[in-house]
């Protein structure tokens, strides 16, 4: 099998210290740089600060970003400007950067994955969800994360929303004459859809999808209780980023 370099953008982060791993564990993965904007990554790899510097003195084959939203929209349009093939896991991208993102995957005809999320089991709960979506057009998405997440809603949330939007006409819910006591109460809403954002120290990634109906409830979960959960969707857009020649956002675009 053909070699695949790698450079690693956060190398220190929770994600990036196991994409670390996972890139120096697969035989087909070579890890060839990391960039950390501090430099402060010990690995017997070249550390640089910046990613230009990087990318003009390195040829890898893929980036994969575990950073910021701010910092990874940069390194992805970078990357493709570069001719790197980008592998994103960073969330918290506006629809332009997004859309942009993908004009320029397609001017300069490079593969690239934003994966809001790279858990299998996650892809199944957004899956079920647009399936149950169908048929219950009442909906409350409850993420739930870490305290150190710097982006609400999360990007998993987002997307499930988007996908949701696909197969749902709009719809406000709740009573038409509802009014929020105290802010934020009733969360954030997409497509009348509403969105609430639960931050704990000791969770991890967690999501579930509420549908209603006259008499029933159905509930559509999905918990990660670590971030090795996130590894072998990682491993596979490495692997899928190779064969393609534009932008792909989501994982289950990619999977069978
Ligand atoms: N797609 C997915 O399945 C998952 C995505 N995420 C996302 O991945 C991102 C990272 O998450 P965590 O690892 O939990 O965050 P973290 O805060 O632990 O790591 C982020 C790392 O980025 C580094 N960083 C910041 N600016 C940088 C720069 N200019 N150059 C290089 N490195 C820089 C920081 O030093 C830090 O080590 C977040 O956007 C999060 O939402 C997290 C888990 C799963
Ligand atoms: O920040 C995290 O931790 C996670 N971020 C992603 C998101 O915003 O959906 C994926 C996963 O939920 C973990």
């Amino acid at each position: 099998m053909e070699q695949i370099k790698v450079t690693i953008a956060g190398p220190r982060g929770r994600m990036g210290k196991e994409a670390v791993e996972l890139v120096q564990n697969t035989p087909h993965f070579t890890l060839i740089s990391v960039i950390d904007h501090k430099g402060e990554a010990s690995l017997d790899v070249p550390v640089y600060k910046d990613i230009e510097e990087c990318f003009r003195t390195e040829t890898p084959h893929v980036l994969i970003d575990l950073t910021t939203p701010e910092v990874g929209y940069l390194h992805t349009k970078t990357a493709l400007e570069y001719g790197v093939r980008p592998v994103v896991g960073t969330t918290g991208f506006t629809p332009e950067e997004l859309n942009e993102l993908k004009d320029l995957a397609e001017s300069t005809k490079l593969g690239c994955i934003i994966a809001p999320n790279f858990a299998i089991g996650a892809v199944l709960m957004m899956k079920f969800s647009q399936m149950a979506a169908k048929y219950f057009d009442d909906i409350e998405i409850i993420e739930l994360h870490h305290d150190q997440k710097l982006d609400a809603p999360s990007g998993t949330a987002v997307k499930t929303a988007e996908m949701i939007k696909e197969v749902r006409e709009a719809k406000t819910q709740g009573h038409p004459n509802e009014k929020e006591t105290h802010s934020g109460a009733r969360g954030a809403t997409i497509d009348g859809m509403h969105i609430h954002s639960v931050r704990l120290p000791g969770l991890i990634a967690h999501q579930q999808v509420m549908f209603g109906a006259e008499g029933q409830t159905l509930t559509v979960r999905h918990d990660s209780y670590n971030r090795a959960s996130f590894m072998s969707g990682v491993k596979v857009s490495v692997e899928t980023v190779m064969k393609l020649d534009t932008l792909v956002y989501g994982l289950e675009n990619i999977l069978d």
